[in-house]
Parts: C-alpha cells; sequence; structure tokens
C-alpha cells in the first residue's frame, strides 16, 4: 500500500535523527519539508519565535490543539522544565500514531500527553480528566475556523487566568480573521503579531500572541 506523507517523514526521523535528541528530530523533519516534501509543520522560523515565547514563559502546563506530526510538540515540550506537562489534541487517528513515534523518537512522551480527540469534545474535560487548572500557553494549530470557538470554549470552561498566553499560527496564511478581529478588539486580551514567513516558503505568515488579562 502507499505510505502517506506522514509516514514519510517519520521514516525519514527514524532514519536520520538521533533517538532521544529533540534538536535532530526537528532538524530532521525541516530538512524533509524543505528538500523533500512540504509540510504544514510551523516550520524553523516562526519555530525560532515559538521557541522564544516557550522559553521566556517557562509554562508548567501547556495545551496544543492540532498535533499532526507533533512537530511543534516536540518544539515545545525540549523546552519545559522537568516537572511541566504538554497537553496536545489531535482527532485523526492517523496523525496521532505517526505524532506518537515522532515523539517517543525525541524521547519525549514522558512529558507530552497526546489525546485522541476533538477539542470541542476534550476542552470542557480538561479539569475533570487530566487535573488541569488553567493553562498557561495555548499554542493554535488546527482547523483556523476552529481558533475563535475554541478560544471562547476554554474561557467559559475557565482554563485560561490572567496572564494565560494564547499564540496562534497561521494568522496570514491561511489567516483566521474571525478569531484576530476578536483577540485584537476584545478588552479581555493584549494581543501581539509576530510577523515571518510560512513554513518553508517566501509567503507572509506570522504567529499571534494573546495574553489574557482575566
Ligand atoms: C472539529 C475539529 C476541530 N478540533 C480539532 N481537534 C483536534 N485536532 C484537530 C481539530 N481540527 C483539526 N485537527 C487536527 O489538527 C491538524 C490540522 C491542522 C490545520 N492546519 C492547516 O490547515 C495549515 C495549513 C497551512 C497551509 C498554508 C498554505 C497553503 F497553501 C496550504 C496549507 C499551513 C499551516 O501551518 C497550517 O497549520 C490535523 C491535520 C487535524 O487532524
Ligand atoms: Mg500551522
Amino acid at each position: 500500500t502507499q505510505s502517506t506523507r506522514p509516514q514519510r517523514l517519520l521514516g525519514a526521523v527514524q532514519q536520520n535523527a538521533t533517538r532521544g535528541d529533540p534538536r535532530s528530530v526537528v532538524k530532521t523533519i525541516d530538512q524533509f519539508c524543505k528538500h523533500k516534501e512540504w509540510a504544514m509543520n510551523v516550520g524553523d522560523e516562526k519555530g525560532c519565535i515559538l521557541d522564544s515565547v516557550v522559553s521566556e514563559l517557562n509554562p508548567a502546563t501547556v495545551l496544543e490543539l492540532g498535533t499532526y506530526c507533533g512537530y511543534s510538540t516536540v518544539r515545545i515540550a525540549s523546552l519545559l522544565p522537568p516537572h511541566a506537562r504538554l497537553i496536545t489534541l489531535e482527532f485523526n487517528p492517523h496523525f496521532a500514531a505517526v505524532a506518537r513515534q515522532i515523539i517517543a523518537w525525541a524521547g519525549l512522551q514522558d512529558k507530552v500527553l497526546l489525546v485522541e480527540g476533538a477539542s470541542g469534545d476534550w476542552i470542557p474535560k480538561m479539569k475533570e480528566q487530566f487535573g488541569v487548572k488553567t493553562f498557561d500557553l495555548v499554542f493554535l494549530d488546527h482547523w483556523k475556523d476552529r481558533y475563535l470557538p475554541d478560544t471562547k470554549l476554554m474561557e467559559e470552561c475557565g482554563l485560561l487566568r490572567k496572564g494565560s498566553v494564547l499564540l496562534a499560527d497561521n494568522v496570514v496564511c491561511p489567516g483566521t480573521p474571525d478569531y484576530l478581529q476578536y483577540v485584537r478588539n476584545s478588552p479581555r486580551y493584549n494581543s501581539q503579531y509576530f510577523r515571518s514567513h510560512l513554513e518553508y516558503t517566501k509567503a507572509e505568515d506570522g504567529l499571534e500572541k494573546s495574553v489574557f488579562l482575566g
């Protein structure tokens, strides 16, 4: 049977990256996407902005919406302090299976909880199922029309506290106009745009960092 792109990406990691070395996993995926097949990972340019936000925040509890192959999961988890936890939601079983193997190859499985299912179903269960009080950081990188409804859902479920940071990928390309309008005009957020480029291309894209004001 034909392999899928995520399976070919996993193969590249297993052949070229060093087990237990997150940086080599990240580098391998970026090389694969630059020279072999483009894939919708946040990539190295926006990834450096992601890294700086994570390092500056030093979060204890992180939520990622949209694992895909686990590239940003590995980037984030590799920067977390020992007892910090990253919960990442992926509703496609095939992508979840590939991501689990990539996260394990990087040696980060003890810091990451990959939950297979839809954000709309799992966000309301975060407290009771995983003992989450609030998230220090949320990385949004799933379907672009779900950023706004899921942000409102997180507010309603009391998962954000004063100072919680939302970091959203692709606010220019493919674009998340309703989400941007909301976080930039709501008095409950302080929003900042980090201009960059769409992964592995010269097209403009960027990350929006929005601090919840409570
Ligand atoms: C009800 C479901 C919601 N709840 C959900 N709950 C759990 N998991 C969810 C949910 N919704 C989606 N997912 C998962 O997240 C992933 C989806 C990721 C989506 N990402 C993009 O579409 C994108 C496109 C481009 C792009 C740019 C330019 C181009 F020309 C082409 C492509 C670039 C980028 O950086 C991009 O991140 C994964 C595929 C999908 O199974
Ligand atoms: Mg993205």
